[in-house]
């Protein structure tokens, strides 16, 4: 893929446009295999959606990738060479693999401006005990990020005031401010009412192209609306069950099936 390099990958060789590859990834608990020889890969700037009923493994897929699980067997490559298996959840975090939780978790006494300073502080590339005030360059990026989250207006607010949305914003906001190669959100709508929802959307929407992006849902009009041409893979006991195009996954049988068998 030819945007591979003016997207985020900074110095990961991500040459065949490829940002994640996850081959034969098992893991076993007590010999139950919540992931069962799992493969998937995405590419640069991709916004993928992963859906599945209930247990089919997706929390455990984000484990292993953000190394918090270790597959009893299989790689999970980073780029072309990087094998993620092999390093600590410090390691992957600070190769710019940036997760959010279903809960958010923002610093409530701090203005949402500061919520983004500090995050942008906790990038290991800006030294903030050389630099105590903000440069204009990093005052630029902060105003950017809070028109992309739609926060502007609230700059100055304590984030324990925001809405259960806007804190999800704010959250998803600070983590653009460390610049991750690959962004995981799970089930970034959860709890969010029809009009955040929409708004979430909109948000990817606008990351898709410029950020490598997984997005774990139950939401499926969400998904619907955050896929676009896009692929959204099902995982189903452990593995890929279905991929493809939004409409071609809702109309595959075997898709059908494991939702409304249960
Ligand atoms: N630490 C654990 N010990 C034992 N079993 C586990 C553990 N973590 C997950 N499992 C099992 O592995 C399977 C996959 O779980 P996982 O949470 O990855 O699924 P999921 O697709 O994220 O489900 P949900 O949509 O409900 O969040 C489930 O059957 C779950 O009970």
């Amino acid at each position: 893929m030819s945007t591979g390099a003016r997207l985020s990958t900074g110095g990961l060789d991500t040459v065949h446009g490829v940002i994640l590859y996850l081959e034969d990834i098992t893991v076993s608990f007590d010999g139950f295999k919540a992931l069962n020889n799992l493969t998937l890969d995405i590419d640069v700037g991709e916004l993928r959606c992963i859906i599945g009923p209930n247990g089919a493994g997706k929390t455990t897929m984000m484990d292993v990738i953000t190394g918090k699980t270790r597959p009893a067997s299989g790689r999970a490559f980073f780029g072309q060479t990087m094998d993620l298996t092999s390093l600590s959840e410090a390691q992957i975090a600070h190769q710019g693999i940036g997760r959010k939780f279903q809960r958010p978790t923002v610093f409530e006494n701090h203005s949402v401006f500061e919520n983004l300073e500090l995050a942008m502080k906790t990038d290991k590339r800006v030294l903030p005990t050389l630099f105590s005030r903000l440069g204009g360059e990093q005052l630029d990026r902060i105003a950017q990020t809070l028109d992309l989250i739609r926060l502007g207006a609230l700059a100055g607010t304590p984030a324990g005031l925001l809405s259960h949305g806007q804190k999800q914003w704010l959250e998803i906001g600070m983590l653009l401010m460390q610049e991750p190669r690959l962004l995981l959100l799970d089930e970034p709508v959860a709890g969010m009412t029809d009009a955040e929802t929409e708004r979430t959307g909109e948000l990817l929407n606008e990351l898709r192209g410029k950020h490598s992006l997984m997005v774990v849902e139950h939401d499926m009009d969400f998904v619907a609306q955050i896929a676009g041409q896009g692929k959204v893979t099902v995982l189903h006991e452990g593995s890929v069950l279905a991929e493809g195009s939004m409409a071609a996954v809702q109309s595959d049988p075997r898709v059908i099936e494991v939702y409304l068998g249960r």
